[in-house]
């Protein structure tokens, strides 16, 4: 028995979104493992819980009336806490800033499918004429069919046909013996993935030293003495030495072999294969030795801070950031780099992992929830000192850090917005690596204009890198830099009338294409909208397919059969169906497609350059599982002259033998009631720019505009990223926008219009009341959502604004005071989002 431990309580808290810590027994078994930071599963209410612990402490100061109430643990998940310490601290931070519960934030530190979840489970007793209300009969009768097996509350909604479940008519039921309530508890956790693995048999039979033996067979034979007793996975053997099932049965057969079942080890590195050869180190040019010498030497000191790098598309970032990592591990530190899902490219990966090799675990979307437990835990063990991954790998479980790198730090996809915490990645990183000690690097070529302003304020170091990487000449000498490539600007409105413009590609930007197509160079061509055409319209009366839950019209799809079998298709929803050949409305054939997606104009180039190699890249291409990579591997072999893309072929891409860019329309985007749509077209612009003309080749870049004096064209034409900051910021202030205000965005959303809006309304007298209490703080809205409904939902938005030298913590308050008052009653949902990224 061992001795009662000396802090017998635990405060726990659930993960999920109830708020609140809540106290529990330790049961002396438990007192090891149940340490802050574990995760455990306990009772609560009627339901079982996985929650983490937050705090242990003693019974001496507890009142004696609740003490003997107190539930005990009933497991520890974890023989290692889940999370560390710090990330303790910081999931309560976010929680905080972001309006969330400590739940919710927890949540998100941790690989999903892990733990214990309980549902709520009916079982019935009674047989359906027992009860005379027909509803009730129904319920019955779908338990009788089970057999005993408990039905999901969930899902009694389901066999009633209605949305919500009938909570009253439930507890009628279990009140009258009818049906039985119970908690159903579900091991979550991910299964390990088995698979036949070889080894030699033993003992070896000695006598078939005289047997003739093939090629393959001796070839199996000494790969599998060169693994050992573990024995090497079948088909990877396979792939070695050429061996197939016969080979492995004439072994069998001899008894030199022997196949079993056993459980494979998932590479946590997300990867196949071994790291890639290190490439020969590199000379740093002045500016990234400047940058270096003040990151690093903040790395070695210890000093912590965070730098803001500003460098040209090209200029070499990632050069500095690997310097950043070698002196952060030089000092037995551990560090995180963040890069944006979209750019989590195998060209960026190889370029870490080639000079620190299986020291790198990689992160990403596309793992099975299986890959990331296994890498999740294996970094918590301290086996990868560098992790590599999207928003989430902020959280990564690392100890001892030493620096974080947020690559491209104004992308919004480090924004999460769906479910809670609605986090950024970039302020979390900030955030984190300053509780550490630790420095953190925000690198970009067009920094957010909150990043600049915190570099104004000297918050973050400044380190600028104006200039391209010199070219080194095939005899080792070096060349001034590669000048950024020059941007010309092709009105379309002039193109049309001018040239009778038909399709997607003006007169100027087929010549360029051509050229390259002549001289065996590439082409990068940018056209941010997929599918075929956006919209199309009858001729003669109007009419418009729109989605049937969402308030979008619908985007024409077009799939190699070609015209006969387009389809639409909601881009909010995913809703499919088929474009019939005449309007539904006025029975008109003449139906038209207007705009261009990227099929279109895909299109298009086979029809004017049929000998041109094209890969089309955008959600479509890429939504099986390494599609993403071998598109770019074509590209990169050369196997293609053109790539044609989302803004997916905008960014991070660094292909020597690209020397043009052309963006087909850039005018998507740039006028949407956003106040960040001018940032964001002109970090677009100016980041696939950055694509044309890296290495010795001199590139160009042609921009398709109808607006051709918007600033966001007028400064990427010029390469100018103060000037458009400048002019931007100016803007920003006038209006009280960030980074000059805070906001908060309030998104009220509910299944019907009338009491949505109505609770929007609400929503507004309750911020209005509560915005007099503070000097400066304003409401706007509410309003419908840009698109005011969504998978059947109605959007309401309202928008929270208050000055920058309002603390944090003010703004939250007010907000958080009306979701105490008001809230979401009746079905409704309210999604509080702090620093909103997107529309409101
Ligand atoms: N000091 C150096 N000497 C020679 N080549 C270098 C040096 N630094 C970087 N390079 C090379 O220059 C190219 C551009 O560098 P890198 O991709 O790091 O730029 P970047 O600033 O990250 O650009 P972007 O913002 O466009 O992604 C790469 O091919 C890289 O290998
Ligand atoms: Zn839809």
């Amino acid at each position: 028995m061992p001795a009662p431990p000396a802090a017998p309580l635990a405060q726990v808290v659930p993960l999920t979104p109830v708020d609140g810590v809540y106290t529990y027994r330790v049961p002396p078994e438990m007192d090891a493992e149940a340490v802050a930071g574990a995760r455990v599963v306990v009772p609560f209410g009627r339901r079982t819980l996985t929650g983490v612990v937050v705090e242990r402490f003693g019974d001496d100061d507890l009142d004696p009336e609740t003490a003997p109430k107190l539930k005990p643990l009933y497991d520890v998940l974890d023989a290692r806490p889940a999370v560390p310490a710090d990330l303790l601290a910081l999931t309560k931070w976010v929680a905080d800033y972001t309006l969330c519960t400590w739940g919710e934030a927890l949540k998100a530190a941790l690989p999903s499918g892990t733990g214990v979840e309980s549902r709520r489970v009916v079982h019935g007793l009674a047989p359906p004429d027992a009860w005379d209300e027909p509803r009730g009969r129904k319920v019955l009768r779908a338990l009788q069919e089970r057999n005993g097996a408990g039905l999901p509350v969930a899902q009694v909604a389901g066999v009633l046909g209605r949305k919500t479940v009938p909570q009253n008519l439930l507890r009628r039921l279990e009140a009258a013996g009818a049906v039985r309530l119970d908690d159903e508890v579900q091991e979550a956790r991910a299964r390990a993935k088995t698979a036949r693995h070889l080894r030699l048999a033993t003992p070896p039979a000695g006598g078939n030293s005289r047997t003739v033996r093939g090629a393959r067979q001796t070839a199996l034979l000494e790969h599998l003495a060169g693994v050992g007793e573990g024995g090497a996975v079948q088909a990877e053997a396979f792939a070695a030495t050429g061996a197939t099932s016969s080979t492995v049965k004439s072994l069998e057969a001899r008894g030199l072999v022997e196949a079993f079942d056993a459980e494979v080890e998932r590479r946590a590195d997300g990867l196949d294969g071994p790291a890639p050869e290190a490439a020969p180190p590199v000379d740093l040019h002045p500016a990234q030795e400047a940058a270096t010498d003040a990151i690093a030497g903040a790395i070695r000191a210890g000093r912590g801070g965070t730098f803001l790098l500003h460098g040209v598309t090209g200029s070499g970032k990632t050069e500095v950031y690997l310097r950043a990592l070698r002196a952060a591990l030089d000092k037995g530190k551990t560090a995180i780099v963040l890069v944006p899902e979209i750019a989590l490219t195998p060209q960026t990966v190889r370029r870490f992992r080639a000079p620190f090799g299986d020291a790198v675990a990689v992160l990403h979307s596309r793992m099975s929830p299986g890959e990331r437990l296994d890498a999740w835990t294996r970094i918590r063990d301290g086996r990868y000192p560098i992790v590599i991954g999207p928003r989430s790998a902020v959280f990564a479980p690392l100890d001892n850090l030493g620096v974080i790198v947020v690559d491209e730090e104004h992308e919004a996809s480090y924004k999460q917005f769906d479910p809670a915490p609605r986090y950024h990645a970039r302020d979390v990183a900030v955030m984190r690596a300053h509780r550490a000690g630790a420095v953190c690097v925000l690198g970009s070529a067009t920094p957010s204009l909150e990043s600049v302003a915190n570099a104004n304020a000297g918050k973050y170091t400044r380190l600028e890198m104006p200039d391209r990487v010199p070219v080194r000449g095939p005899d080792g000498t070096t060349h001034a830099p590669a000048p950024l490539p020059p941007v010309r600007v092709i009105d379309l409105g002039r193109e049309k009338q001018v040239r009778r413009l038909k399709g997607a590609l003006s007169h100027d930007l087929r010549l360029a294409i051509e050229a390259r197509l002549g001289r065996g160079e590439q082409t990068i061509l940018l056209q941010n909208r997929r599918g075929y055409a956006p919209v199309v319209t009858c001729e003669d009366c109007g009419w418009t397919p729109t989605c049937t839950d969402c308030a979008v019209s619908l985007t024409v799809h077009r799939d190699r059969y070609g015209k006969l079998s387009d389809q639409l298709r909601c881009h909010y929803c995913g809703l499919t169906e088929r474009l019939q050949p005449a309007c539904p409305e006025c029975g008109e054939r003449d139906l038209r497609l207007l705009g261009q997606g990227t099929q279109r104009v895909e299109e298009e180039i086979a029809e004017v350059f049929p000998e041109a190699r094209v890969l089309r890249m955008d959600l479509d291409t890429t939504s099986r599982k390494g599609a993403h990579r071998k598109i770019l591997d074509r590209f990169g072999r050369g196997d293609a002259d053109i790539l044609l893309g989302t803004q997916m072929v905008a960014k991070g891409l660094d292909f020597p033998r690209v020397t043009l860019v052309g963006v087909v329309d850039a005018d998507t985007g740039m006028l949407l009631p956003d106040f960040r749509a001018s940032e964001r077209t002109f970090q677009l612009l100016a980041q696939v720019a950055g694509r044309a003309g890296r290495h010795e080749l001199q590139g160009e870049v042609l921009l398709q505009t109808r607006n051709p004096d918007h600033a966001a064209i007028r400064f990427a034409l010029a390469h100018d990223f103060h000037g458009f900051a400048h002019v931007e910021m100016a803007e920003r202030l006038a209006l009280g926008y960030p980074p000059y205000g805070r906001l908060v965005g309030v998104e009220v959303k509910g299944p019907e219009q009338r009491s949505t809006e109505a609770l929007a309304e609400r929503w507004g007298v309750a911020l209005g009341q509560e915005a007099q209490k503070v000097a400066g703080v304003e409401v706007l809205g509410p309003a419908p959502a840009l698109v005011g409904r969504v998978k059947k939902w109605w959007r309401y938005h309202l928008l929270v604004k208050a000055p920058r030298t309002l603390p944090p913590s003010v703004l939250a308050a007010v907000v958080r005071a009306v979701r105490d008052r008001v809230g979401a009653p009746g079905g409704h949902r309210v999604n509080l989002d702090v620093d909103p990224v997107g529309l409101y």
